[in-house]
């Protein structure tokens, strides 16, 4: 407890932040320098890696996300997940030539295994939000020798919340820059946004719908040897099919009002297969399915952005997540919105692929400097 409250008394802490996302693809880990807290807050990013998930671990993470899942594989994967991320994060402080003993805080953000808000999970005897993250930070802590926040999103569905997106909090104290309109757009497996109003009002959240979680399946399904479109190639060489993407947007998420979010349980290869099936699609050559598929997910993100911002919206949108290297999906960004400046969070210095693990090292800051309406993440103890 003493090193609890000494860490927490520091003025500034060095932190590595941990996501993986719905994509599954591995574990950003940044290590981070986090001066002061709140609107005085600095960030100096010291160190940045993806460490790949090995196979074995994607397609077990992939399975227990299924409805038929067994109980014992989740149980398993709470403290496996936890220990094998505990091992990625001290090869990679190795790798920068740092101590465990130099770091004060981890900051893990977990799996999530479910996402199961109200009106997703269809429990009508249960009027509430659910979530869950897997990757149990007693282990983290154990194994690394480092103070550990985990599970950050519980809190959030406890306070009503749905437990996502999170990335508005660290976005506002990161991005804002008052007179301009500013929409942080993440496009990981699901596509979300912060919007940091010029008029400096409020930051606005929601998940807009799929980004890359459909195109890595039909990639994994049609190409044994590839496990992403690298720069939208193959969704470049297909055309749009208008039915099939009519009746993916006809899917419920789409009508319900902002904000809102989502995970791959509902944009699920099930989906795509009813899509097609309705539609007589199911032949369809593999790259006219990811043209379509980038075209759900550039028509959800621009449908998203004039809810807020009206029907052309002028906005910085500073993007971030492996969707920001597919250049088919930024071109169809830039047609459906073209009134605004797509442009990456490089430009807020902020690399993109290491945006959403800054962000839970700065949830975990901001919780250890005793911000009085931000306390999200679970404390375990090393030792
Ligand atoms: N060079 C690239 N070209 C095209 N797509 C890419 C490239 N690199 C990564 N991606 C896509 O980005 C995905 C990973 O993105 P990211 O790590 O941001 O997602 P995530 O954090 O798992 O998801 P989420 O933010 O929804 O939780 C990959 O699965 C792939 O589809
Ligand atoms: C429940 C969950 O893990 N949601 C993730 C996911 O990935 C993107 C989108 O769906 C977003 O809602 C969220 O992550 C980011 C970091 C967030 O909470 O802001």
């Amino acid at each position: 407890m003493a090193r609890l409250a000494a860490v927490a008394a520091q003025p500034s802490r060095r932190i590595i932040g941990l996501m993986s996302g719905t994509s599954l693809d591995g574990l950003d880990v940044v290590l981070c320098r986090c001066t002061g807290a709140g609107a005085t807050l600095h960030v100096a990013l010291e160190h940045f890696a993806t460490v790949p998930y090995p196979l074995d671990l994607q397609q077990r993470l992939r399975a227990i996300s299924q409805p038929t899942v067994q109980l014992q594989d989740v149980v398993v994967l709470h403290a496996e997940v936890a220990r094998r991320q505990a091992d990625m994060v001290l090869a990679c402080l190795q790798k920068w030539g740092v101590g465990p003993a130099e770091v004060d805080v981890l900051a893990s953000h977990g799996q999530t295994i479910w996402h199961a808000p109200r009106h997703q999970h269809g429990r009508p005897e249960f009027a509430h939000h659910a979530t869950l993250q897997i990757g149990d930070g007693d282990h983290l802590a154990q194994l690394t020798g480092i103070l550990t926040l985990s599970d950050f999103r519980q809190k959030h569905v406890a306070a009503g919340y749905e437990g996502a997106p999170l990335a508005p909090f660290a976005d506002e104290l990161l991005f804002r820059q008052p007179g301009v309109n500013r929409l942080l757009l993440n496009l990981g497996g699901i596509a979300n946004f912060t919007l940091l109003p010029a008029d400096g009002g409020p930051a606005l959240a929601t998940d807009t719908g799929p980004a890359n979680t459909l195109l890595d399946h039909v990639v994994r399904q049609h190409y044994p040897n590839k496990s992403y479109d690298a720069g939208g190639y193959l969704a470049a060489q297909g055309h749009v099919h208008a039915g099939l993407l009519a009746a993916l947007l006809a899917h419920p998420f789409f009508a319900q009002p902002f904000p809102k979010t989502t995970g791959p349980e509902l944009f699920s290869p099930a989906y795509l297969k009813a899509s097609q099936a309705k539609t007589s699609t199911t032949s369809l050559p593999a790259p006219d399915l990811l043209a379509t598929l980038v075209e759900l997910a550039a028509t959800s993100v621009a449908q998203a952005a004039r809810h807020y911002l009206g029907p052309q919206p002028t906005a910085e949108v500073l993007m971030s997540g492996g969707g920001a290297h597919n250049a088919t999906l930024l071109a169809a960004l830039a047609r459906h919105l073209p009134t605004a400046r797509l442009l990456s969070t490089a430009k807020a210095s902020v690399p993109p692929d290491a945006k959403e693990a800054l962000l839970f090292a700065v949830l975990a800051n901001e919780t250890l400097a005793g911000h009085p309406a931000l306390s999200l993440g679970k404390i375990s103890l090393p030792g």
